[in-house]
């Protein structure tokens, strides 16, 4: 590996080696299993598959995949990857943080040393912020003129300085998944089963359980 020759810090070969599984396995669980949760809701909901694919065909059509400049043009399904966002919230105890001074919040001591684990499913299941939080809304997201709306409220990548470092990766790859599949297929449950159930576990993510799905090619 090469360092820089003008100053004294770098990598070494291990502590790159680190980093890139440290991004691989932040970036790659966490962006799949978020897109499964929108399979599940899309199956569940087949108004919003429909809703979603209607814009991708007004205003992409069928001759090329959807770009990230079409986004702010597709409000409806830049919602649904929001709403998805929130309700899969696929990492809800975001990472534990350590707590490097005596803190004194709401009448609570938090001592230095103190692990800490924050609990972001608080915030995506706050009735007041999110009205019916345990279904799944795109339109909560988008305002009387169509327009996205209040997405700064959700907190799935955590918040400070060390929110999540691929959080705008992971918007573009989710967005630009789900919108290309829903442009080139029909999400349907296999034939005569019903949709999977909305319902998760907690492993190293906040997955759905395991299930089948057709995708019927529109083409
Ligand atoms: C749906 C996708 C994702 C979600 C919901 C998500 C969520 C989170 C959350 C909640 C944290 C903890 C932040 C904290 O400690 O307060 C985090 C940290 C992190 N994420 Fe993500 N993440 C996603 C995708 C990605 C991707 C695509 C990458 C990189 C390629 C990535 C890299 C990281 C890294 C490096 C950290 C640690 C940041 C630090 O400690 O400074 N994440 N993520």
């Amino acid at each position: 590996m090469k360092t820089v020759e003008t100053s004294n810090e770098y990598y070494t070969d291990e502590q790159l080696l680190s980093v890139m599984a440290d991004l691989f396995g932040a970036g790659t669980e966490t962006s799949a299993t978020t897109i499964e949760w929108a399979f599940v809701y899309l199956m569940n909901d087949m108004d919003v598959q429909i809703k979603m694919r209607q814009e991708i065909d007004d205003i992409v059509g069928n001759g090329r995949l959807p770009t990230m400049s079409d986004k702010h043009k597709l409000p409806y399904c830049e919602a649904v990857v929001i709403e998805t966002f929130r309700l899969g919230n696929v990492v809800p105890f975001s990472l534990p943080h350590n707590v490097s001074e005596d803190i004194y919040f709401k009448g609570f001591i938090i001592p230095k040393n103190a692990v800490i684990m924050p609990c972001l499913d608080s915030v995506a299941h706050d009735e007041n912020l999110f009205p019916d939080s345990h279904s799944f809304k795109p339109d909560r997201f988008l305002d009387k003129n169509g327009k996205i709306y209040g997405q700064d409220k959700i907190l799935s990548f955590s918040l400070g300085r060390r929110v999540c470092l691929g959080e705008s990766l992971a918007r573009m790859e989710v967005f630009l998944y789900l919108t290309a599949l829903v442009q080139r297929f029909e999400i349907l449950p296999p034939e005569g089963e019903s949709p999977p159930p909305v319902k998760g576990q907690l492993g190293v993510t906040y997955s759905p359980d395991s299930f089948k799905l057709r995708a019927i090619s529109r083409t």
